[in-house]
């Protein structure tokens, strides 16, 4: 199965909402119009861009004249794929780099890191992974599952050990090495426990100041986690200061909404999607590919 399949499929929950919507030979009246920005805010659009996203929809089928439902969706896919921010680089790519993953308990950040030092070794990039999350035992094990299956080497402590340690051995090593890429998982923590976070910012500060290699900071966010994600990503923003997000589980259940709705609204890039836990269930994201994802293309979907 593709890569865009996974995403079509698990995102068939959405397409088949707007389907609704959109149904052959229905009437672009007043009713359309309003159950339209229903089933945005529905998908998790969030109030305001799915009212924004309406209201510009609105006045370009009468200014275009778009009647049918291929048209119709065809825009909307359009408006909201601009609703996304723009990735100005592209920091598994743009290399020498150092990324470090944030995020609440089980959003998928191992997991995250483990599949981009497979892309990275695929690549031929030269990566090393940092485990900083020393709180559990289990996930400095998880991690080092995650370095055998991608045959990149991990850098970490034992657990109880200081979290910024961690990121200064691998810098260190990193740059002994002249590593291109540098991966530092961080423990999850949620976003509402100002203590935890209070030592994630230490730890993102000793990274940024110990670095001789741009440091930029990844919020992975469950995409089934709904509007409570908008919440989590306006605090870890204010706190950390983040360059871009990762949406995971994309594949499952999730609406997908979220992820324009946290885009849009923190002006974040989203630079990856999870479609899937193996190594290969990792999607460069492309707006126009999700915005049709989300929302369908062609009458009859
Ligand atoms: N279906 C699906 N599952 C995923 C995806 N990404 C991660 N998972 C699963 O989500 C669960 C949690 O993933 P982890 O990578 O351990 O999450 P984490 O953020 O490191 O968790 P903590 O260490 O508790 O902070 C695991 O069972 C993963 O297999 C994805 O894109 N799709």
């Amino acid at each position: 199965m593709g890569m865009f399949d996974s995403l079509k499929r698990g995102l068939a929950r959405s397409r088949e909402a707007f389907a609704e919507v959109f149904y052959m030979g229905g009437e672009v009246d007043e009713d359309f119009w309003e159950d339209l920005e229903d089933r945005l805010v529905m998908g998790d659009m969030g109030a305001e861009v799915a009212m924004q996203v309406t209201d510009d929809l609105r006045e370009q089928a009468a200014r275009e004249g778009l009647r049918s439902a291929r048209q119709l969706r065809d825009a909307l896919a359009k408006r909201l794929a601009a609703e996304f921010a723009k990735a100005e680089c592209d920091p598994f790519e743009d290399v020498p780099s150092c990324v470090l993953f944030v995020g609440i308990n089980g959003a998928g950040k191992t997991t995250t890191v483990g599949k981009l030092a497979g892309v990275a070794k695929a690549e031929g990039k030269s990566c090393l992974i940092g485990g900083a999350d020393t709180f559990r035992a289990a996930a400095i094990e998880q991690l080092e599952v995650w370095g055998q299956r991608s045959g990149v080497e991990v850098v970490t402590r034992e657990r109880g050990a200081d979290p910024a340690s961690v990121c200064y051995d691998v810098l260190d090593r990193a740059e002994k090495d002249g590593t291109q890429l540098v991966l530092i998982d961080t423990a999850g923590r949620l976003h509402t426990s100002p203590e935890l976070m209070r030592e994630l910012e230490k730890v993102v500060r000793v990274t940024r100041k110990r670095a001789s290699i741009p440091v930029r900071v990844v919020l992975v966010i469950d995409a089934t986690t709904g509007q409570n994600g908008l919440n989590q990503a306006k605090e870890f923003n204010s706190a950390l200061d983040l360059d871009g997000l990762i949406v995971t589980k994309l594949d499952g259940t999730a609406k997908g909404g979220i992820a324009v709705a946290i885009s849009h609204d923190l002006n974040l890039p989203i630079y990856r999607i999870g479609v899937g836990e193996g190594i290969d269930d990792l999607q460069t994201f492309d707006a126009m590919d999700f915005a049709r994802a989300l929302v369908g293309e062609g009458e009859g979907e």
